[in-house]
């Protein structure tokens, strides 16, 4: 089956309440396979790590408040793939979690190379700030590790962007600290300032069938 776009649902996992203003964003997490998407992702929605996640791709719905606002977040999962596809998510999202592993260089190199995809697309090429985080992962496997710290840290000097350590599997905190930095820089995005409904609504539904040629698709 073909992919089709815009997706069909969101997975309302988490909600919390709030009185003032809100801010609603998209935001994509993205990265190479098996970096760690899911588990951050799953990490910031249940503060767990489960180990495995399977090959389902979703859209959940996050809210929580930052600084005294209540934000919600649409979160997509999403595989790295070079199709179309990848340039609508890029459109689609308002903030962006790029993920790579520690222990895996071509995975940082791809980071790159979104970063480049996503400042044409976005026109965000002159922007000094851009809503960008880059997260090196797997923090707790430091004995593989073969992308240095100041690297991670050095690129996003370079591109405008925000960096941090993590550890999907030890720490829940430093996982927070991640979407937050990232509502932050959005925050400074005027259009996320007024309160906007969700773009998508329905019932809990897996995106693995509408995927179904993610793998093929996918580095
Ligand atoms: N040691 C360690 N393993 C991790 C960490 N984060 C994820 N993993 C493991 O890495 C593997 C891949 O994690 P996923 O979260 O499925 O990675 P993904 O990027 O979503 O993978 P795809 O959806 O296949 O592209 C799993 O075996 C996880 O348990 C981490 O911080 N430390």
């Amino acid at each position: 089956a073909g992919a089709v776009f815009p997706p069909p649902s969101v997975h309302c996992l988490s909600s919390s309440a709030s009185h003032g203003l809100k801010m609603d964003a998209n935001v994509v997490v993205m990265g190479t396979e098996s970096v760690g998407k899911s588990a951050l992702t799953v990490r910031l929605l249940t503060r767990r790590f489960i180990g495995e996640y399977g090959d389902i791709e979703s859209i959940y719905s996050h809210s929580f408040i930052v600084d005294g606002r209540e934000t919600t977040l649409n979160i997509w999962d999403s595989p790295y793939s070079e199709t179309p596809l990848f340039e609508k998510k890029v459109q689609w999202a308002e903030g962006y979690i790029l993920i790579y592993s520690i222990c895996d260089r071509a995975s940082f190199n791809t980071v790159s190379r979104i970063i480049h995809t996503i400042k044409t697309t976005k026109d965000y090429l002159n922007a000094d700030s851009v809503p960008i985080v880059i997260v090196g992962n797997k923090r707790d496997l430091h004995h593989r590790r073969t992308v240095l710290s100041e690297e991670g840290r050095l690129l996003a000097l370079n591109t405008g962007c925000d960096f941090y350590e993590v550890s999907a599997a030890e720490n829940y905190h430093s996982v927070l600290t991640v979407f937050h930095g990232l509502v932050n820089r959005m925050k400074t995005d005027t259009k996320l300032t007024a309160k906007r409904p969700l773009r998508f609504k329905g019932i809990v539904k897996s995106m693995s069938a509408v995927f179904a040629r993610r793998r093929t698709d996918s580095f």
